[in-house]
């Protein structure tokens, strides 16, 4: 998918949420766990009652990893019936890749041309070569760690090397390299006060925040710098969505959570 067909997606359904299909069995309703794969008809219902308020599903791959085999074929599964049932809608696989470059297209062709993700968030820590083989994809986008939600972003991203932070070291020095328009940045949204600065360095560029919500960011702090003029920002909530219930409504219950979101995504662009 083009960035413009994300853009006017956006405008659409004045949403600029991302719904994380984070998976975990010891989570989902039990009456699911008789099912062949309860993995995918989980993320079937919760697609099915919240694909309207979101543009974006991001499944962690971790979640579909960790059960082998029939984990690999449920996130198959999944996005097939994204693709097909819901073309529209932009596809983030979560697996945090990157290596030799090789090695790096390799990850790419996985998630890019075989299962046909429309993006894949990947580690910038091994540099331009790891990441260039990732960006030669047309019309995929490329989404990278930039500041991360997490307590371990200050042990090395917000560090200074010669004076500069990693992270924003990270974002400039990655403009520069191939296909660059096909990058895309990760920063948390529990870093919200960091939006200012990284918005100095990249102004247009899309990001994928995460932290919405279980984490404890918040949208409005996020969008205040954060929010550009084409949107630019896709907000990413997993646990705090589709665990809203245990019972057999969680569809339901998770589209209200959805729709809490949009609302206030709808208030936030008027
Ligand atoms: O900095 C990062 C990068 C990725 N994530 C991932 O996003 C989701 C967040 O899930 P919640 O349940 O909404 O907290 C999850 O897949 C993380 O691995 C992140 O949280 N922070």
């Amino acid at each position: 998918m083009t960035t413009a067909e994300l853009i006017s997606q956006i405008n659409q359904k004045k949403s600029f949420l991302c719904i994380g299909l984070d998976v975990d069995l010891n989570k989902i309703p039990s009456h699911l766990l008789v099912k062949e794969d309860p993995i995918f008809e989980f993320n079937k219902a919760i697609i099915d009652a919240t694909h309207h308020l979101c543009v974006a599903y991001k499944p962690n791959t971790a979640f579909y990893e960790a059960y082998g085999l029939k984990g690999w074929k449920s996130l198959e599964k999944t996005i097939n019936y994204l693709n097909e049932k819901h073309p529209e809608i932009y596809t983030i696989a979560d697996a945090k890749r990157g290596d030799i470059g090789n090695t790096s297209t390799m990850y790419a062709k996985a998630f890019l041309e075989d299962l046909a993700f429309d993006s894949v968030t990947v580690a910038p820590y091994m540099g331009k070569d790891s990441v260039e083989p990732f960006l030669a994809f047309k019309d995929k986008h490329t989404i990278m760690l930039a500041l991360t939600s997490n307590e371990g972003a200050f042990d090395f991203q917000t560090q200074k090397i010669d004076n500069k932070e990693l992270y924003k070291q990270v974002l400039e020095t990655s403009k520069n390299w191939n296909n660059s328009e096909n990058l895309m940045y990760v920063v948390g949204a529990t870093k919200a006060e960091y939006f200012a600065e990284i918005r100095k360095i990249v102004p247009e560029a899309f990001l994928l925040v995460p932290g919405i919500g279980a984490q404890g960011g918040n949208l409005q702090d996020v969008c205040k710098y954060g929010l550009t003029e084409n949107v630019g920002l896709l907000i990413n909530s997993s646990r705090g969505i589709i665990y809203a219930s245990k019972n057999e409504d969680f569809a339901n219950a998770a589209a209200l959570k959805a729709e809490e979101l949009q609302q206030q995504m709808e208030e936030i662009l008027k």
